[in-house]
């Protein structure tokens, strides 16, 4: 499985690859698809290229994807969108149509009352545990952890000399992870590091825009469809290596 994740709380100052609105999101949707995606992530922005839970952001982006592909698509709900735990909960509330999945940051606060109410709405939830927080130690205790559809387990080092091993201190402290299946990805320099070690681990991982602008060789990628062919290519190497 290998999810792309189109943007991320990127803004226009990253370059016009990146997609912001609806029409673009849902164009490289469908070429991240065709690329050979199996699932989408995405972050919803309102004009000012800021990310928004609202539902006025949110279902022009749901509707123009849903034009485009047929894959899973899910949403960020980032506590950097919307600060207030209890705000955060009423735009979830406020939601229709609804996305897929969301991913809950385990480590922020409020997270496991948005995750139980994503459940009871019918949202399949992605548990992010990020690296360097005491989110595996929040999720390892929660009683909401056999209900998640997967771990996200995100690897926020940078640093292409020490994210494997960031990565690997991560997936041990998740220890088990109530079972749940995996998806394992870096970010920025970590990214190509750790998507191959995903790779090595048999483990679901992602790529896009929202994790890099790079391509392996140092190159600025020109879409997340380009980033999804290299991405595909890499695994299938690092799955080959003795
Ligand atoms: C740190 C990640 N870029 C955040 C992420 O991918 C999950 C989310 O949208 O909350």
């Amino acid at each position: 499985m290998v999810q792309a994740c189109l943007n991320g709380s990127r803004t226009a100052e990253h370059g016009a690859a990146v997609p912001m609105s609806p029409k673009d999101l849902a164009r490289s949707a469908a070429d991240a698809v065709a690329a050979g995606a199996t699932e989408i992530h995405v972050h919803p922005k309102c004009p000012c290229g800021h990310d928004s839970l609202s539902p006025r952001v949110l279902t022009p982006v749901l509707e123009a994807l849903r034009e485009r592909v047929a894959v899973p698509i899910g949403v960020t709900t980032g506590a950097w969108a919307e600060p207030d735990p209890a705000a955060r909960l009423a735009r979830v509330r406020s939601w229709s149509p609804l996305p897929d999945f969301a991913s809950v940051n385990w480590h922020e606060p409020g997270a496991e009352e948005l995750a139980a109410l994503l459940l009871e709405r019918g949202v399949a939830v992605e548990a992010g545990i990020w690296s360097g927080t005491d989110g595996a130690a929040r999720f390892t205790a929660s009683a909401l952890g056999p209900r998640v559809l997967r771990v996200l387990a995100e690897v926020m080092d940078p640093d292409p000399a020490t994210a494997e091993t960031s990565a690997r201190a991560l997936l041990a402290a998740l220890g088990g992870a109530h079972g749940r299946p995996l998806l394992l990805h870096g970010e920025e320099g970590g990214t190509w590091p750790v998507l191959r070690l995903a790779a090595r681990l048999g483990l679901a991982t992602r790529i896009g825009l929202e994790d890099t602008l790079l391509l392996p060789d140092g190159e600025q990628a020109a879409s997340n469809a380009r980033l999804v062919t290299e991405g595909l290519l890499q695994y299938a190497s690092a799955r080959r290596a003795p």
